[in-house]
């Protein structure tokens, strides 16, 4: 298997068509089935999923009694089994079936001149304008287990999964139309007994709001069953003797729409998304529930299972056919990104508001400065005094300058502060950090310029210890700044040092993120003019800890070169912890999302500058840096992070909460795996 196939990565492309189709006849309408189906298979599909009763048309009501018709059918499913022989896909087609004396409305599963399955429908509508049962049989209680079929023997019933041999977490259940609107799908069955992929063959005649419902319920159930679900219903040809058709063709994964077809299109229409079935496993693993929920059902989940191997082609770069996000903590849509924003806001200063009611303290003290972080913790301070009704002065912001403070960002902190109405103060650090370095015998107390980690740690603590003295003698608590991205990679100062506070509020907000919050508060305006022209200048600051001297030209110490671009980080971060990737795989998500600058959509209001590109080799090194700084390194300034809210999805890294993990593991697993990745 190569890197570049997508195979290689545990994800498989799956495929809905909507043909064109005549009613009643079922030679004409395999012809319109096979150029969608060898499409489907050129574009590297494993598995084609056509409409309900495709091959007969789904309205042709008492039609479907004709032998004649029936005849037909029979020979256009041999013609398709032969056709099926020089093709790697699996199609599924739907088909009326005459199965000892009774009809059953049929998904039929072939793959490579083989007909793996046969499964009734189970669920037969027979109100309003729907009338199957009386030409239907269900195959719910049939007794049927077999049949024979285009000359070969073929598992028959409701009780089948399709398991590829050769493909981890490939396990397919097929159900029609009807049966997923019932409050109990077959397929809730089949995903607690493994099964990933559910396909729902649909002939479903459109009504104003009808398709909103179907996304409800497709949308809903994939999300509830941790699985895929493709739904492909009967459009263009269907009879509209009494109805109307809208060939609805759709993919979700996990509660997300990954592909739609043109609905009421005249041309017929074909679309094709990659599942990530390693994302579905991984996610039935960590939610327990999944699996106690199949064993308080056990006895329910007797699913005869139907093996077969797939043989994709796993040397081909069949490229990627889903979005990957840039930004995974960063919607791209600008009405997702304003109510992520609100959110983040709320929850952030509920979480604060909270432990200033329960502890009776009304002060925050609080460092300012200039930069990202406690900008952002600073804006959450203020909207929490608002909505606890205290004045803003009980905001207690210091700016604490030492030896690499520049007077760009001191000019900022002063600016916010004043600007948000805010006690403001400035203490200058020198005289003591600089004793400091005279106790501890540092040669910069000498007058060397030894700008080690020990020099700039002494700043880092100087401050803490200062703020939680400040706190003490003005019944405060101190608020901490670091962020998600800065303690996944280690990136504070430990316990005497910006790592430790009494509440956090941006321990579970990344970067990329933060920086987003602070321009839609800009924007916003909501703390007003002044506010907001501060805040669009810190947003232009490089990220720096200032703890090192500069030559008067910008900061001497870029965060960005020593633990990488944040915008990779907080991807490798999002991919690793929110999901359990390895590192192989989240650089196969990270080239797609990062390769080309020009594909796929920005955050609103992005930088152009920043609007950049990075190849596989770069996403590489600055993943080696995650891996060791994040599973090697940083994990016991983890283990005793302070207390602060949950924020985002995949953005927990409390040991209290999301991200249990030992603080002296080796990561010589997550290297190896890295190893995996080209140069
Ligand atoms: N597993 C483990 N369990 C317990 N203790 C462990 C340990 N591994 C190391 N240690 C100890 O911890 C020490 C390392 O931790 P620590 O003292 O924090 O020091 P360290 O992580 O080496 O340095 C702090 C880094 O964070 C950067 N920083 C500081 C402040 C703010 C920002 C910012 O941009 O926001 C960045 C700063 O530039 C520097 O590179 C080791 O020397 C060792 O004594
Ligand atoms: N000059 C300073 N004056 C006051 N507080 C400071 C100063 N420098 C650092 N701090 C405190 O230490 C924390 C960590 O410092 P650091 O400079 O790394 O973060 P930041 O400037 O807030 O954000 P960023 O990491 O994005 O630059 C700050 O959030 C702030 O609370
Ligand atoms: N074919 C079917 O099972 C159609 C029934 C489904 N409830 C619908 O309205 O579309």
């Amino acid at each position: 298997m190569t890197f570049h196939n997508l195979h290689s990565h545990g994800f498989i492309r799956l495929a809905c068509a909507a043909p064109r189709l005549k009613v009643a006849d079922p030679g004409f309408n395999l012809g319109e089935m096979l150029p969608l189906l060898r499409r489907a298979d050129d574009g590297g599909a494993s598995i084609v999923l056509f409409p309900e009763l495709g091959l007969s048309a789904y309205a042709i009501d008492d039609l479907h009694m004709q032998s004649a018709l029936l005849d037909a059918v029979r020979d256009a499913l041999s013609a398709l089994v032969e056709e099926s022989r020089s093709l790697r896909a699996v199609a599924v087609v739907g088909a009326p079936l005459r199965v000892e004396g009774r009809l059953f409305n049929c998904a039929v599963a072939i793959h490579r001149g083989r007909i793996l399955a046969v499964v009734p429908k189970t669920y037969l509508p027979n109100y309003r304008e729907f009338y199957e049962r009386r030409q239907f049989a269900s195959g719910e209680r049939a007794g049927i287990t077999s049949i024979q079929l285009c000359g070969q023997e073929v598992p028959f019933g409701t009780d089948i999964l399709l398991s590829a041999s050769d493909v981890p977490d490939l396990t397919i259940h097929m159900e029609i139309c009807e049966d997923v609107w019932m409050p109990v799908p077959p397929s809730s069955f089949a995903a607690l007994a493994g099964a990933t992929v559910l396909l729902n063959l649909s002939a479903s005649n459109v009504t104003i709001g009808k398709s909103d419902w179907r996304h409800t319920l497709c949308k809903a159930h994939s999300g509830r069953c941790i699985a895929a679900y493709a739904y492909s219903a009967a459009g263009t040809g269907e009879s509209t003797t009494d109805l109307a058709w809208d060939g609805q063709a759709m993919i979700y994964e996990n509660g997300a729409l990954l592909a739609e077809a043109e609905r009421f299109a005249s041309e017929p229409q074909l679309i094709l998304a990659d599942i990530d079935l390693e994302r579905l496993a991984l996610d039935r693993i960590r939610m327990n529930t999944f699996g106690d929920n199949a064993d308080a059902l056990r006895d329910r989940l007797a699913f005869r299972r139907v093996s077969f191997a797939l043989e994709p082609d796993c040397e081909s770069d069949l490229g990627l056919m889903r979005e990957v996000e840039r930004f995974p903590f960063v919607p791209s849509d600008d009405a997702r990104l304003n109510e992520l924003c609100f959110e983040a806001y709320n929850i952030q200063s509920h979480g604060l508001r909270k432990r200033l009611e329960s502890t009776r303290v009304e002060k925050i003290v609080i460092g300012v400065s200039g930069g990202l972080d406690s900008t952002q913790a600073l804006l959450v301070a203020a909207d929490t005094m608002d909505a606890l009704g205290l004045p803003r002065e009980n905001i207690l912001a210091y700016t604490l300058p030492a030896f690499a403070t520049s007077a760009g960002t001191k000019t900022n902190a002063w600016r916010l502060m004043k600007a948000l109405g805010v006690t403001a103060a400035e203490i200058d650090m020198t005289p003591a950090c600089r004793q400091m370095l005279v106790d501890i015998g540092h040669p910069f107390a000498e007058g060397e310029p030894v700008y080690d980690i020990t020099f700039e740690n002494v700043q880092a603590g100087a401050r803490t210890s200062l703020l939680f003295r400040l706190a003490n003698k003005n019944n405060g608590l101190v608020l901490g700044t670091g962020d998600l991205s800065e303690l996944a990679l280690g990136w504070c100062t430990y316990g005497v040092g910006d790592q430790m506070s009494h509440y956090n509020v941006n321990g579970s907000v990344s970067k990329t993120l933060i920086q987003h919050l602070i321009r839609w508060v800009a924007r916003t305006e909501r703390f007003g003019g002044d506010a907001s022209a501060v805040l669009l200048d810190i947003l232009a600051t490089e990220i720096s800890p200032e703890l090192v001297p500069g030559d008067g030209e910008g900061p001497s110490q870029k965060t960005e070169d020593f633990v990488g671009p944040y915008a990779l980080q907080d991807f490798n971060l999002f991919y690793i912890t929110r999901y359990g990737f390895s590192p192989s795989k989240v650089a196969f998500l990270s080239h797609h999302a990062w390769s080309d600058a020009a594909r796929g959509d920005w955050p609103p209001h992005m930088e152009a500058a920043k609007q950049v590109a990075y190849d596989l080799p770069t996403i590489k090194r600055w993943l080696r840096v995650f891996v060791r700084r994040f599973f090697e390194t940083s994990q016991f300034k983890r283990s005793a992070m302070p207390n602060g809210p949950k924020v985002s999805s995949g953005g927990s890294l409390s040991p209290r909460g999301d991200w249990r993990a030992p603080s002296d593991a080796s990561g010589a697993a997550w290297l190896t795996d890295l190893d995996r990745i080209p140069d």
